[in-house]
């Protein structure tokens, strides 16, 4: 096993995955840098789901390595993935899954609450996030009397209230309107951005895609190739791409 560059703080090779024998990912290899913002593009069924689960331990590549920094990740016990997903990653999906009996603070402020922050700071941070995501006075209403819009934007919240290092975003804005969908992808990014934490997000529309610092595309659970941004000629910056498959 040889450890990642140390630029990478996600860093995978090599990764096939099968679903009941079908294959999803057929040799895919990735880098993460710290910091950045990295799209993961391709047609329904591409792999970009399967992917961002091999990505933070959810699923094991069958055979494959991930590593997060200088862990390898598929060589962890399931309990200890499960305490690198609780302590260090953030997991937004494409519906927003919430505790039917808390209310939306509740919601946001739970990986802190289960990583044992005090309930005040808690709190704190997870109205911080809900006001930054113009969820604020939805606040002490419980998911039910939310609209799906609203209770995305909590997930959102829930996510980015704990800090993780990585989020993973899959197809985050997949509930909401167009308008909203720019905006919510916006305040994601400005917070990645500020807070320095890396994003892989998957994504099946362009728009959401430039909003990122890479462009990754899956095809068949194969790297189909960068997207070139304008503002980056030869290939570095924003359109470089370490995929490989
Ligand atoms: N739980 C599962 N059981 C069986 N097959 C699955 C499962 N999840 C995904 N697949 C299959 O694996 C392949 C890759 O799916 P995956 O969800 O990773 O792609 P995707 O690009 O994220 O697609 P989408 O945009 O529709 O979510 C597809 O052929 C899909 O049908």
């Amino acid at each position: 096993m040889v450890a990642p560059p140390d630029n990478d703080v996600l860093w995978a090779r090599g990764l096939h995955y099968s679903y009941n024998g079908s294959p999803a990912l057929t040799g895919v290899s990735i880098g993460v840098r710290e910091g950045e913002i990295l799209a993961v593009t391709g047609p329904r069924g591409s792999g970009k789901s399967t992917l961002l689960k091999c990505l933070s331990g959810q699923l094991l590549p069958d055979p494959g390595e991930v590593w997060f920094n200088s862990a390898p990740v598929h060589t962890l016990t399931r309990a200890a993935r499960e305490r690198l997903r609780r302590d260090r990653f953030g997991w937004i999906d494409s519906e927003p899954h919430l505790v039917p009996e808390l209310t939306a603070w509740e919601n946001a402020a739970l990986p802190l609450l289960v990583r044992g922050t005090g309930r005040r700071a808690a709190k704190q941070a997870a109205l911080e996030w809900l006001e930054r995501l113009d969820v604020g006075d939805c606040a002490r209403r419980r998911p039910a009397a939310l609209l799906q819009a609203q209770r995305q934007r909590v997930a959102i919240a829930r996510a980015l209230a704990a800090e993780p290092t990585v989020v993973f975003a899959d197809e985050p804005t997949a509930p909401l309107h167009s308008a909203d969908r720019a905006q919510v992808l916006r305040t994601l990014t400005t917070a990645a951005r500020s807070h320095h934490l890396t994003v892989v997000l998957a994504t099946l529309d362009d728009e959401s895609a430039a909003l990122a610092d890479r462009t990754v595309a899956l095809a068949d659970g194969r790297r189909g190739g960068g997207i070139p941004f304008p503002d980056a000629p030869g290939g570095e910056g924003r359109a470089a791409c370490s995929v490989s498959a």
